[in-house]
């Protein structure tokens, strides 16, 4: 049985056009069908405004699908859940709050008493070598050092299911490099099932145990390009530019060449 199954998922949002004088139905995404095993590793691309935002929103219990449903574990997802955490872009962590209360944060909401949640969240700080920081306010780190926080944080919930919207698209590439290796380390040892959006095709195919394509907007799947490749992966490897070629292969028809 799939861990996490998205079965003819389709989203619609009303848009008001004309200053309010009308509404229009945009639609979204359609027909998502996706399944994600337990533990795997599931990278989404697909042109600017497909909907891939919106499809993650959804497994995650954000938002409710117009038509389709989610199911995890056999059973329908109606809201969000502790099994399932989101991990944003950036500016997602708490600035008034130090690094070891951003990673405590979910902890404390749970009721987790004080010493015990200091003693998890020390421990995900230093698994993202982030010990020296604890003490430090967000705004003193660099970007790729709070998005290890920020993961740090989402990990210390212990969830079963991380949704990952773009993490490392405002980091410079160095710094993306070395998180793409660290998040695969980390994901070896902790079994979690991950869904990870990106704009990046070797980004995608460094990570993903597959790499699920999007058509342009109304998104539907595409291809799954499954990357069969041994790890952990570095973006340069020479091995993975034929599973880089298939992604863009499908990509191609469906995104402008600026996109590229
Ligand atoms: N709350 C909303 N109300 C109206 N339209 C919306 C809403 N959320 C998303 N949309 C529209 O749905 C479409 C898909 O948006 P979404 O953000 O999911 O795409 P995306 O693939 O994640 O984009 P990007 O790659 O640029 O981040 C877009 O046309 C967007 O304008």
């Amino acid at each position: 049985m799939a861990k996490l199954e998205a079965r003819n998922i389709g989203k619609h949002f009303n848009s008001v056009q004309g200053g309010g004088q009308s509404q229009q139905q945009v639609s979204a995404i359609d027909n998502v069908n996706l399944s994600i095993e337990d533990g795997q590793f599931v990278c989404l691309v697909g042109p600017s405004g497909c909907g891939k935002t919106t499809f993650l929103n959804i497994l995650a219990g954000l938002d409710r699908p117009s038509e389709g449903e989610v199911v995890l574990d056999g059973k329908p997802v109606t809201e969000t859940g502790p099994e399932r955490v989101m991990v944003f872009q950036e500016n997602a962590l708490f600035p008034w709050l130090r690094v070891i209360d951003n990673v405590e944060f979910g902890l404390m909401v749970k009721g987790v008493e004080k010493a015990k949640r200091n003693g998890i969240a020390m421990q995900y700080l230093e698994m993202m070598q982030l010990t020296k920081f604890a003490d430090a306010y967000t705004y003193q780190l660099s970007g790729g050092m709070k998005q290890r926080v920020a993961i740090a944080r989402a990990l210390a919930i212990d969830p079963e299911v991380l949704l990952m919207d773009e993490p490392f698209a405002a980091l410079d590439s160095q710094t993306r490099d070395l998180l793409l290796v660290e998040l695969q380390l980390i994901w070896a040892r902790t079994k979690k099932t991950i869904v990870f959006i990106t704009h990046n095709i070797t980004e995608s195919v460094c990570l993903g145990d597959k790499v699920a394509v999007f058509t342009k907007r109304p998104g539907t799947i595409k291809k799954e390009v499954a990357v069969d490749y041994r790890r952990p992966r570095l973006p340069e490897d020479d091995g993975l530019r034929e599973y880089q070629r298939k992604v863009l292969d499908e990509l191609k028809g469906e995104i402008a060449a600026k996109e590229l």
